[in-house]
Order: C-alpha cells, then structure tokens, then sequence
C-alpha cells in the first residue's frame, strides 16, 4: 500500500496559504471588494471548466481576461494590497510570544500585563455617566498606521486618565484610544470605518470604527455608547455577547493573556 508522501514544506505550504487566504480574507470582509474577489474566483472556475471541457473560443477568451489578471488585481485591490502588506510588515510576531504559543498545543499562559480592571471599571463608570468612548487595545498587529491620525503619548493606563481622557469637555474625547500593554499611545484616533451592511442601522460611527479596526487586526474595541451607555465588546470584526461585567472581565482576561 502506497504511504502519502508529505513533506514539512508541503505542510508549511499549506499553512501559508491557510494565513494569506486567512488575511485576504479578514482585508476583504464586509468591503465592496468582497463582491470583485467572488467575481474573479467565478471567471477562474468557468476558466477551468471551459479548459476541461475543452471549449477552445471561450476559454482563450477567458485565458486573456486571466492573462491581465495579476495587473487588473494590482489596480482594483490598490488600496487592499496596501492595507495587507502593512498589516504583514507590522505584525510583531513575538510579541507576548502569542504566535508562536498559538502553534503549541499546551496552555501555560500568564496573566496580561493590561490593567483590564481599569478598562471594564471605567467602561461602567463611563456608562452610567452616558459619556462616549472608543478604546483599541492593540495585540500581535501594530496600530502604529492608525496612530499617526491622532495624538501620540505615553501614560500609565488608569481608570482616572480613561474617564478624563474620556469626558465630555476634554479636548482628547473625540475619536479613539489605543491602549499598548498596561500604556495609553494615542488618542483622538481616526479608525477605518466598517462597510458591514449586517451592522444593526442603531449603531453608529463609533461602532462602525471599532468593526473596522478589528476587521482589519486582531486588536480588540471597547465601546461606550454615549446614548444608551451599553459597553460593547469587539472583536475579529464581531461583536461579542457578554451578560455581565464580570464576565466582560473575563473574557478580556482570556484574550489578553500571554
Ligand atoms: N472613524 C472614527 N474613528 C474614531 N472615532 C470615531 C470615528 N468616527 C466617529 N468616531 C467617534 O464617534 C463619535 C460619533 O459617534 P456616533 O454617535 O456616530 O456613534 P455611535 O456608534 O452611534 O455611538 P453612540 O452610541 O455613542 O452615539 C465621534 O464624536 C467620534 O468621537
């Protein structure tokens, strides 16, 4: 009986394309760009299928359309490719170790340095106080391309500075905190906003903002609504459903812990 010959490289083969269809992916998810990538794996298929059923006028017709492809693609995902290579070049891949335990099975992880006390009490406090607020806390992916929008500091992370940062009269109020470890790096930053149309019409640019940042990393958002004073909690894109505080806590808990 013949063993199936697999080499190392072909599983790491495999790995990669699993990342860059992975990444493509989570660039594409949710844009109009969505449609264009469907469309063009449509024409390969038919491509493909013209090829096998040896269909020669259609399928050279199509060949040409795959001929320009790679240029067509460089011109209509300009502005994805850009996003992705940053999103490549700013992945810090040991940072907290987190790549490299994720390619461990065993779970020997050790608490995140984040004061996630802070975050959860302020988000309340800020909550009952219908005041506003965006929070981005960054993990393997720098948001160093969001920071150069706002205002860069460097301030031991606090339930105080949140809710002054946060607070209706501040001049930093506006716009969204990235919170790097247990620092806050910046404030009053611009976020890519979602295109999602399932985003529920109640929620507004805030929320769209944080979709859109964690669309486009793996940093997690925190929002307060200033109108309703919920805290949401956003992550991959999504929207995560907590009942309570303290299992808001938790959950944090387990996505920052190193
Ligand atoms: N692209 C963005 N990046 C960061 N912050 C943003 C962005 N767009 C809007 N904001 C912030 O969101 C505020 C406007 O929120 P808006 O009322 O549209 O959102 P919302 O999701 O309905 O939130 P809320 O429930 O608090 O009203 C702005 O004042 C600004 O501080």
């Amino acid at each position: 009986m013949d063993i199936i010959d697999i080499r190392i490289l072909d599983i790491l083969d495999i790995v990669f394309v699993a990342l860059l269809l992975y990444y493509v992916y989570k660039l594409v998810r949710g844009t109009a760009a969505v449609n264009i990538f469907i469309g063009i794996v449509v024409i390969y298929l038919v491509w493909l299928l013209t090829r096998l059923l040896q269909m020669e006028l259609l399928s050279s017709v199509l060949g040409e359309f795959i001929g320009v492809g790679v240029f067509a693609l460089i011109v209509v995902f300009q502005q994805e490719i850009r996003k992705f290579l940053l999103m490549i070049g700013s992945t810090n891949f040991t940072h907290n170790g987190r790549f490299f335990r994720n390619l461990r099975f065993s779970r020997d992880e050790t608490e995140s340095r984040t004061n996630i006390d802070a975050i959860v009490n302020a988000c309340q406090s800020m909550g009952e106080s219908l005041t506003g607020a965006l929070m981005v806390i960054q993990r393997n992916n720098k948001l160093d391309f969001v920071k150069t929008t706002g205002d860069k500091m460097k301030i031991e992370l606090n339930q105080p500075i949140i809710e002054s940062v946060f607070f209706k009269n501040s001049t930093l109020h506006d716009g969204a905190m990235i919170i790097e470890e247990n620092k806050i790096t910046a404030t009053r930053v611009i976020l890519p906003v979602s295109n999602d149309r399932s985003i529920p019409l109640r929620f507004g640019l805030r929320h769209r903002a944080a979709v859109g940042i964690t669309e486009k990393t793996d940093a997690l958002a925190l929002v307060v609504s200033e109108e309703t004073g919920q805290t949401s909690f956003i992550k991959d894109g999504q929207f995560v459903m907590f009942e309570t505080m303290e299992e808001l806590r938790e959950k944090l808990k387990e996505d920052l812990s190193r």
